[in-house]
């Protein structure tokens, strides 16, 4: 079935929003100016010249007709053979037409080799400041789908509007300039003739502006949907959804949504488009008639004798020559206004708010207390039920904490609200006696060494897949080693070709993919890269792993982190029951706590899940 699109939203007050935009063309200028000032200038030196030359030429070619009249007018006279002499005053400017010519080839090959190196620079500027941008913003704000609409909407377009806008700018001083040119030559003739010109162009100007206006409304409207077609894109043809989707027989499912966005999305723009163009079309003949009506005027004047024919060439080629500049002009306005549009797609995302780093501490004020979380709780943003509530926990140094509980229970929540991926709605969590909010998010970080359910397989080197879990270290090959063997990775590497140096998942040329258990090893691997943290967070590190390995694993693990704080989420009871504190959580409170001795003697749910697990083993 197809669904509904509704319309675009109106567009409130036209005029006012039309000015309004104009606000981004000084920003863009600014940027295209601070990405190489020698092209910005080298671009205004060719404008200027392609700008005045155009009249130049017009005005040599009245020379031109002029002389050759004359010249003919005196070979008719004197019955003297062509010659040299004769033939000089009119070839002078021939060749004079020839250079100017020449010199507006040049302008032009230059503005559009500056314009192509200004548009790679640019392009890399603006993507890096959108990049760079996304490493200040919260993961909250990742996951907000309006946020994201707003990224996707700026990395999309925004990269080649600023230049658009620039050469626009540019193209329409050329124009401008032109027109001035073509008016001092055109005002000899009559004032009147200036207005015809422009009057014959104002219409198309105007449907011009607001079919564009329209255009960047259905843009910035539908770009929910043109996501959900990046992302049918995405899992139809990335291979780590291809697997199940050709299993499961999803291709034709998903290509059919992805059809019917196309098709919806198309009609709009088909409308508006025919729209577009038929207003551009007929409007634009206004500006024809226009011209037939000066040209018949121009030549009725000649005829009478008022003009030369010099002039009379003169007069058409500016007459059309301008009718051009001036349409040009017009529709860079437009165009500059659509760009405009864009860009504030563009702001509106580099000026999205910073949460304020708050918090300096580098040490706490009880050094050594360790994690206590008091009266915790957390909602996530937009959700109705709390994920967690009530939280309260004491974990010192050298003592480990096991998190028990059934898929959606809030584990892995608590797990993101002691990293400060998100801070609580209630209560707070200390850190060696200070509030999380106060410490240094760099330093608090690098105490933690943490492995989540779904952490990231990167496309890139063993080693640097190992050394991503410490920047400092990140080409540290001795390191690497290190790690690999606590997380026992190291057997399995030394088996790959390049060893450390193999390139992982398929991604790139030559690389190597990994089975399940071995990633969750490299994993493993990189939060034991993080030598200087002091709390281990395993989110469930084994679960694909096999059962030998789980059980080396957690005697290293045990053997290592004697002096650390460690926190194990594991739905196995044979890794939990080692831990000196268990929580069990259920709808995000805490229901039991204890070790595995008291909590099996309280005989509760810890108890009933053990012993329902262990019966399975049997
Ligand atoms: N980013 C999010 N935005 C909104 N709600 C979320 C988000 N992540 C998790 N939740 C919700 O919060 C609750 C707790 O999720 P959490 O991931 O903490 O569970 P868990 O105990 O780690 O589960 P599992 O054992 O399956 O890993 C769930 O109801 C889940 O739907």
């Amino acid at each position: 079935m197809r669904r509904a699109i509704p319309t675009p939203p109106p567009d409130g007050n036209r005029l006012s929003a039309f000015f309004g935009v104009f606000r981004y063309s000084r920003r863009a200028l600014t940027l295209v100016w601070q990405t190489s000032r020698p092209l910005t200038l080298g671009l205004a030196v060719c404008t200027l010249v392609a700008g005045v030359l155009p009249a130049v030429a017009a005005w040599i070619g009245q020379l031109i007709v002029d002389s050759v009249v004359e010249a003919m007018a005196y070979h008719r006279e004197t019955g003297e053979a062509l010659s040299f002499a004769t033939a000089w005053p009119v070839l002078r400017y021939v060749l004079a037409e020839a250079g100017v010519i020449a010199l507006i080839a040049m302008a032009q090959r230059g503005l559009s080799a500056q314009q192509s190196l200004l548009r790679a620079l640019l392009g890399q500027k603006v993507n890096v400041m959108i990049l760079e941008k996304a490493g200040t913003l919260t993961l909250a704000q990742f996951e907000d789908s309006e946020f994201y609409d707003k990224l996707t909407r700026a990395r999309r377009e925004a990269s080649i509007r600023p230049l658009g806008l620039v050469n626009k700018t540019f193209g329409l001083a050329q124009n401008a300039i032109s027109l001035i040119s073509f008016g001092v030559l055109l005002v000899q003739f009559s004032p009147w003739a200036i207005l015809i010109l422009v009057i014959g162009a104002l219409p198309v100007f105007f449907s011009e502006a607001k079919f564009s206006g329209d255009a960047f409304r259905l843009f910035r409207w539908r770009s929910p949907q043109t996501r959900m077609q990046m992302y049918l894109e995405t899992v139809l043809a990335r291979e780590d959804s291809i697997k199940e989707v050709k299993l499961f027989g999803l291709e034709p499912l998903l290509l059919g949504r992805y059809r019917d966005i196309f098709d919806t999305l198309y009609a709009e723009d088909r409308r508006l488009t025919i729209r577009r163009e038929t207003w551009g079309f007929l409007l634009g003949l206004l500006g024809t008639l226009a011209f037939y009506g000066a040209y018949a005027w121009v030549v009725a004047e000649t005829v009478t004798g008022r003009l030369t024919l010099g002039e009379m060439t003169m007069y058409l080629m500016v007459f059309k020559q301008g009718q051009s500049a001036l349409s040009a002009s017009l529709t860079a306005i437009s165009g500059m206004y659509e760009d405009n549009l864009y860009l504030s797609n563009l702001y509106e995302y580099l000026e999205q708010p910073v949460a304020p780093q708050r918090g300096t501490l580098t040490q706490g004020s009880v050094p050594g207390d360790g994690i206590r979380f008091e009266h915790v709780g957390f909602t996530y943003p937009g959700a109705e039920t709390p994920a967690l509530a009530d939280i309260s926990l004491h974990l010192k140094p050298g003592e480990s904490l096991a998190l028990v509980g059934a898929n959606g229970s809030g584990k892995t929540t608590l797990i993101k609200l002691l990293t400060r991926l998100y801070e609580p709605s209630e209560g707070r969590i200390l850190l060696d006696g200070s509030d999380l909010r106060d410490w240094d998010v760099q330093t608090l970080r690098r105490r933690i060494g943490v492995i989540f359910q779904d952490f990231v397989r990167y496309q890139m080197k063993v080693g640097e897949n190992l050394g991503a879990g410490d920047v400092a270290a990140f080409e540290d090959e001795a390191r690497w080693q290190e790690a690999a063997r606590r997380g026992l990775a190291e057997e399995f590497i030394a088996d790959m070709p390049g060893g450390y140096h193999t390139q992982l998942g398929r991604w790139f040329k030559g690389g190597q993919e990994l089975s399940g258990g071995q990633w969750q090893k490299i994993a493993l691997s990189r939060a034991y890269m993080r030598e200087s943290a002091d709390i281990l967070v395993l989110d469930e590190p084994t679960a694909a792993m096999d059962a030998a390995a789980e059980a080396a694993v957690f005697a290293d693990f045990r053997e290592h982190s004697r002096d650390k704080m460690t926190i194990l989420i594991s739905h196995r009871f044979s890794t939990v029951r080692a831990a000196d504190h268990i929580l069990v959580i259920d709808g995000g409170e805490i229901i039991e706590q204890g070790n595995h001795e008291a909590l099996l003697a309280a005989n509760g749910r810890y108890a009933r899940l053990f012993r329902l697990q262990a019966k399975g083993y049997e």
